[in-house]
């Protein structure tokens, strides 16, 4: 293996999967595979990136540093030479953690120092500009994430919310450095790091500032930051003749499929609204979720049952109702519960059949592949930026789309569920 990612939620891990497998447009990328927690063995041979996802976005921050570790050595035991920590393009963090104490943590495993984080992914509008993150046209803290039901992010300003989780100063790359070249970004995170910055925000506002810090980092050990800081490392490889580069291919899986929709997002609410309008669904009850009035089997049933091809459950709701829900039941106990259902509905589902699953939400993504215990996933094309075709090993395989709560274009359940049985 080549590259290692540690991923701090899986939907973000197939996100960078399909960055590094796809790579630049006419030169292709590596062969991915997303690895759901950190593999009790080595990985199976032909495998040039390694993406441990990892459900640590929003765990203790020690215990999200002691599973990074951990996937770092298993990472380290398969031959990587330089590891990628994946986070949200949207910085989803709180000021306790997980971003800072895990970069941190990593970087001094790796005896580096000067470690860019970026967070940027201009394809889906997220840049970074004086060190703050902008969501589109509006600053992260106006764009819908101060109202994430985990983590509200209220505070654009990457350094000043970095420093607030980090233990050593946090340095910046400003935009008029990093656009200068590989030459001056390098040269601004050698001075950072003997300035004694460990993590150093460094701005980037298209993909052309995204392949200078590629360049810039070729040599680096460890990069930080959301699936834009690999989109030129595969290509990297290549032109050092590691690898020959391809494009990613799964075959189709046949079979029964439905949605499972957690995120609360705006897109996520919006594809839902499409969706709905020419499929069946349901709408989960949280309160009766939570009085165990609606359990796994009536959705499960209800998936399985219907007579739709690409059929829906949704928990996700306005922000008021979110906000109304959790202050009835706690917002750790709503999120618990629905987590834990969907888990449960997933496990009913391929019990009973299913075969093909498009989930929303990172961490409701999370819940359901642990729950499945699917073991290695291939990373195939991209259903839209940031979303692979994911196929489990084995002889009766499960597709997946993990869909990260902010991705999509609006009618992406539909399509999901056609390219996961290898239509277009
Ligand atoms: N109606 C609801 N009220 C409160 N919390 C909810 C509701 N529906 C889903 N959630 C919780 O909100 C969280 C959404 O997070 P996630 O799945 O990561 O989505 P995203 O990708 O948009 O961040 C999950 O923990 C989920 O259980
Ligand atoms: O970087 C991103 O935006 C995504 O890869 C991601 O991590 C999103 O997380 P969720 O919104 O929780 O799915």
């Amino acid at each position: 293996m080549l590259l290692g990612v540690i991923a701090d939620d899986f939907t973000g891990a197939s996100d960078i999967a399909d960055t590094i497998a796809k790579g630049l447009p006419g030169r292709g990328g590596l062969k991915t595979a997303q690895f759901l927690g950190v593999p009790a063995g080595p990985a199976r041979d032909g495998i040039e990136a390694g993406v441990v996802a990892l459900k640590s976005r929003s765990i203790a921050a020690g215990e999200a540093v002691a599973q990074s570790l951990a996937a770092l050595d298993w990472l380290r035991a398969q031959g990587c030479r330089q590891f990628v920590f994946k986070y949200c393009s949207t910085f989803d963090s709180t000021p306790e953690g997980n971003i800072g104490p895990v970069a941190e943590a990593l970087a001094e495993a790796l005896g580096v120092t000067g470690v860019v984080a970026c967070p940027a992914f201009p394809t889906v509008g997220r840049t970074v500009y004086q060190g703050h993150l902008f969501v589109k046209d509006r600053l992260l803290s106006e764009s819908g994430l101060e109202h994430h039901p985990i983590n509200p992010m209220t505070d654009p300003d990457l350094r000043r919310w970095l420093a607030r989780q980090a233990r050593r100063p946090v340095g910046l790359v400003p935009w008029q450095t990093s656009r200068a070249g590989p030459g001056a970004l390098r040269a601004a995170l050698d001075a950072a790091a003997a300035r004694g910055e460990t993590l150093v925000i460094v701005d980037a506002i298209d993909d052309a500032d995204l392949l200078t810090i590629a360049e810039a980092c070729r040599d680096d050990r460890l990069i930080t930051g959301g699936s834009g800081v690999a989109l030129g490392l595969a290509d990297g490889f290549i032109r050092r003749g590691l690898t020959v580069g391809g494009a990613p291919t799964v075959p189709g899986v046949p079979g029964r499929g439905a949605i499972l929709a957690g995120s609360c997002s705006g897109a996520t609410r919006g594809q839902i609204d499409r969706h709905i309008a020419t499929h069946a669904s349901l709408a989960i009850d949280v309160d009766a979720v939570m009085a165990g009035r609606t359990t796994a089997d009536d959705v499960a049933a209800f998936l399985l049952t219907v007579p739709d091809a690409a059929p829906l459950a949704y928990s996700s709701a306005t922000p008021e109702a979110v906000r109304a829900l959790q202050d009835r039941h706690g917002r750790e106990r709503v999120s618990a519960a629905l987590d834990g259902l969907f888990a449960e509905t997933a496990v009913k589902l391929v019990a009973g059949g299913l075969r093909r699953l498009v989930v929303a939400g990172g961490e409701t993504s999370g819940a359901v592949v642990s729950a499945l215990d699917l073991g290695a996933l291939t990373i195939g094309g991209e259903i839209d930026p940031g979303v692979p075709v994911l196929v489990s090993d084995g002889t009766d395989p499960v597709a997946l789309a993990l869909k990260s709560g902010n991705f999509g274009a609006p009618d992406f359940f539909e399509k999901a569920l056609l390219r996961l049985e290898g239509r277009s």
